[in-house]
C-alpha cells in the first residue's frame, strides 16, 4: 500500500520563532510515535525554507515551497526561482493554489509553466485544483477541476505526469468563511481524475497520489482519508498548530 501524505502549508504566517517551536514540537512528537505509512510534508513561508529544512533535515518529512517562479533567473523582481528552493532544502512546490489563482492572477498557462521548470528541478509539484460555488452549484464541478488538471499537465511526458502531486481544494471548502466538502463531494471530483489519469496510462500514472484540501479538521480527517481515492490531505487552519497536526495525523493511522 503507497503512503498517504498529510501536509500542511502555513501561508502567510508564523515568525520565525513560531515556525521553530513548531518543528521542535514536530520532531519531538515523531520520535515517540511510528509513522511509517504517512508521508508528511510541511509548507512553511519562503522566509523560513532554509530554516525549517534545516530542522527537520534528520526527519523524514518532506519541505515544500507555497509558489516559485516559471523563469529560471534574471530581473524578475521579486520572485524565487527553482533553484533557489532546492538550494533552501525543498522537495516540494505548491502550485496554482486558488488563492495565487485569485489575488495574484495565476493562470492555468503559467501554471503549467511552473510545473514544466519545477520538474525540471527535481522538485514535486504539488498542483492543486478546485471549483468555485458557483460551478459546483451549476453542476459542472468535474468539468471544471478536469480542465485544470490537464491544463497544467500539458507537454508533460507520462514519466514526468507520474512525478506530481495533485490535491483536489475546492475554492468554496478553503479558508474560516469556507464549508467542508461531503465525502460524497470529494468522491465525485477524486473519481473523475483518477480515471482521467488512468486513461492517460495504466500503471505509469496510477500511483500520482491525489490529495485532498478544504476545511480539513479532527472531526472530518478520518471519513476523508478512509476514501477510495483520497490519497492523502493538505491541511491549512487546523494543523498551523503542531498539536492540530499530529492529532490529524493520529486519526489517519
Ligand atoms: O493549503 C491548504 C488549503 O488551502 C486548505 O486550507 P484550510 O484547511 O484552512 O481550509
Amino acid at each position: 500500500m503507497n503512503r498517504k501524505w498529510i501536509g500542511t502549508s502555513w501561508k502567510m504566517n508564523k515568525t520565525k520563532a513560531q515556525a521553530q517551536l513548531f518543528c521542535d514540537g514536530l520532531k519531538s512528537w515523531l520520535s515517540d510515535n511510528q509513522v511509517n505509512d504517512i508521508q508528511c510534508f510541511v509548507i512553511p513561508p519562503f522566509t523560513y525554507l532554509d530554516f525549517v529544512a534545516s530542522q527537520l533535515e534528520s526527519s523524514d518529512v518532506k519541505v515544500g515551497a507555497q509558489n516559485m517562479a516559471w523563469a529560471e533567473n534574471g530581473a524578475f523582481t521579486g520572485e524565487i526561482s527553482a533553484e533557489m528552493l532546492t538550494d533552501c532544502g525543498a522537495t516540494i512546490v505548491e502550485l496554482g493554489h486558488s488563492e495565487r489563482r485569485e489575488y495574484f492572477a495565476e493562470t492555468d498557462e503559467r501554471v503549467n509553466a511552473k510545473v514544466k521548470t519545477a520538474l525540471k528541478h527535481k522538485l514535486k509539484p504539488l498542483i492543486c485544483v478546485g471549483d468555485t460555488l458557483e460551478q459546483k452549484h451549476s453542476g459542472c464541478s468535474v468539468e471544471a477541476v478536469l480542465c485544470q488538471v490537464k491544463q497544467s499537465l500539458v507537454g508533460l511526458s507520462l514519466i514526468e505526469v507520474s512525478n506530481v502531486i495533485l490535491a483536489y481544494e475546492p475554492v468554496w471548502a478553503i479558508g474560516e468563511h469556507g464549508q467542508a466538502a461531503s465525502i460524497k463531494d470529494v468522491e465525485l471530483v477524486h473519481c473523475a481524475i483518477k480515471a482521467y489519469l488512468k486513461s492517460l496510462d495504466h500503471g505509469l500514472v496510477d500511483d500520482v497520489p491525489l490529495l485532498y484540501g478544504g476545511s480539513v479538521n479532527p472531526s472530518n480527517a478520518r471519513d476523508l482519508i478512509d476514501c477510495e481515492f483520497v490519497d492523502g490531505l493538505f491541511i491549512g487552519r487546523s494543523a498551523w498548530q503542531v498539536e492540530g497536526y499530529t492529532q490529524i495525523i493520529r486519526l489517519c493511522q
